[in-house]
C-alpha cells in the first residue's frame, strides 16, 4: 500500500455513516425478519429486545444508538481535547503513550487507527516511527566505517521518506471529529504517512488483510454492535496483524471505586457543563463507561471475534485497560 502524501479527507462509500449522520434510519441489518414469517407472541417480543440497546443508562433502539452517539461527538469536538486534558489531569496522554509502548511500531507499519477522532494516537504513531527510523539510520552510518563527511551529509541530505514507509489512516464516523483532527495535523506539521477516512467501525470500507496493526482508543465502548467492529477488525488485519484497544475498564479497588464513582457522577458533567456547556454528553461518558464489558469480558469478546493470544494489562486501578490480540 503506497504512503498517501496528503492529509485529505477520504469519504467512505460506507452506509454506516450516512446512517448515523442522518440521526439514525433503516432497519437493524441482524435482526430483520424473513419477509412473510409469521411470529409467535414470544418471538416477537424477543425480536423487539434483541432490537433493543443501550446508550449509557437510557434503554434506546439499536437504530437511534449510532445518531445519538453522533451527535454527541459533533456536539464535543470542538472542546475534546481541551477537556480530556481538564478531566483527566493529563493522565489519558500517558494511558496513549503506553499504548504506543506496548505497539513499538517499526518503520514500514501500516496502522488503522479506527474511532480515531482527533488523531492522538495517529501523531503519537508518526513520532514514535520517524523517531525510530532515525535511530535505524545512525546505527547504520555508525556500523559504515571509513565514510567521509560529504558521504554521511549526503546520506541526510537525501532522506526520502522520515517515517520509513510507515503508515497510518485515522478512521472514525464523525466529521466534525475528523475536521478537528486534520486542523491538529496541520498545527503540528503532520503530513506525510497519514490519511483521514469518514467510516464506521462496524462496517469498515478496507479490504481483507491490509494492516499491521489495528487500534482502536476509547471508542468501542461507543458502538453499537461491539462483536461486528470485533469482526471487522479481524477481517482487515493482515495475517499475524496486532488488535490493541484501550478502553474504560473496571476498578477492582473497593474504596478508589467509590472515590472514582464520585468524581465520575459528581465532577465530570459539571466540569462539561462548565467548559463545554455540555451536560448531557459528559453524563453519556460516564454511564457509557459503566455499561461497558469488564476486563474478563471483554478478552472473552476479543476471541470470539477470532483473536490468538489475547491478553490484557489494566492501567491507574483498573480505570483504562489495553487489550491486545493478534489475528494467526
Ligand atoms: C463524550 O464522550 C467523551 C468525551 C471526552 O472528552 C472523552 C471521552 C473519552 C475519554 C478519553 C479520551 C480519556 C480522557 C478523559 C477522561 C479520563 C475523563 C473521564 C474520567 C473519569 C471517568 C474519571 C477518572 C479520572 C481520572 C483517573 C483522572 C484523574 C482525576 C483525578 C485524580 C481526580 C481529580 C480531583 C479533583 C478534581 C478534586 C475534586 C473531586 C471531588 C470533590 C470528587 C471526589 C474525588 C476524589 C476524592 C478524587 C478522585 C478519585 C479518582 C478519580 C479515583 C482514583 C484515582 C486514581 C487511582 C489515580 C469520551 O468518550
Ligand atoms: C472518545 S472518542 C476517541 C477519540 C480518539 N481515539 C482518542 O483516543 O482521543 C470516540 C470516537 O469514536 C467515534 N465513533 C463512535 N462510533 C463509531 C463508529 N461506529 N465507527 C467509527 N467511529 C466511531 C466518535 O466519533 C469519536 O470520535
Amino acid at each position: 500500500m503506497a504512503a498517501p502524501r496528503s492529509c485529505g479527507l477520504w469519504r467512505s462509500c460506507c452506509r454506516g455513516w450516512s446512517r448515523a449522520a442522518a440521526g439514525g434510519c433503516g432497519l437493524p441489518r441482524f435482526h430483520r425478519s424473513r419477509p412473510g414469517a409469521t411470529l409467535s407472541a414470544r418471538s416477537l417480543s424477543q425480536e423487539k429486545r434483541a432490537a433493543e440497546t443501550h446508550f449509557g443508562f437510557e434503554t434506546v433502539s439499536e437504530e437511534e444508538k449510532g445518531g445519538k452517539v453522533y451527535q454527541v461527538f459533533e456536539s464535543v469536538a470542538k472542546k475534546y481535547d481541551v477537556m480530556n486534558d481538564m478531566m483527566s489531569l493529563g493522565i489519558h496522554r500517558a494511558w496513549k503513550d503506553l499504548l504506543l509502548k506496548k505497539m513499538h511500531p517499526l518503520p514500514g507499519t501500516q496502522l488503522l487507527d479506527v474511532a480515531g477522532g482527533t488523531g492522538d494516537i495517529a501523531f503519537r504513531f508518526l513520532r514514535y516511527v520517524e523517531a525510530q527510523h532515525q535511530r535505524k539510520r545512525k546505527r547504520q552510518l555508525r556500523a559504515q566505517q571509513n565514510l567521509s563527511w560529504e558521504e554521511i551529509a549526503k546520506k541526510y541530505q537525501h532522506e526520502e521518506d522520515p517515517l520509513g514507509g510507515s503508515l497510518v489512516i485515522v478512521c472514525d464516523i464523525n466529521r466534525e471529529m475528523l475536521k478537528v483532527g486534520q486542523q491538529k495535523a496541520l498545527d503540528q506539521g503532520h503530513t506525510a504517512g497519514l490519511a483521514w477516512v469518514l467510516g464506521d467501525a462496524e462496517e469498515l470500507p478496507f479490504d481483507d488483510d491490509k494492516f499491521d496493526v489495528y487500534t482502536i482508543a476509547f471508542g468501542i465502548r461507543n458502538v453499537t454492535h461491539i462483536d461486528r467492529a470485533l469482526q471487522e477488525a479481524h477481517r482487515v488485519l493482515k495475517p499475524g496483524g496486532r488488535f490493541l484497544c484501550l478502553e474504560f475498564s473496571q476498578v477492582n479497588d473497593p474504596l478508589i471505586s467509590r472515590l472514582y464513582d464520585l468524581y465520575s457522577f459528581q465532577v465530570i458533567p459539571v466540569i462539561g457543563e462548565v467548559i463545554a456547556g455540555d451536560w448531557k454528553s459528559y453524563q453519556y461518558l460516564v454511564e457509557s463507561i459503566r455499561k461497558f464489558p469488564n476486563q474478563e469480558e471483554f478478552k472473552e469478546m476479543i476471541e470470539a471475534a477470532g483473536f490468538q493470544k489475547v491478553t490484557y494489562e489494566s492501567l491507574t486501578s483498573g480505570i483504562v485497560a489495553i487489550h491486545s490480540g493478534f489475528k494467526l
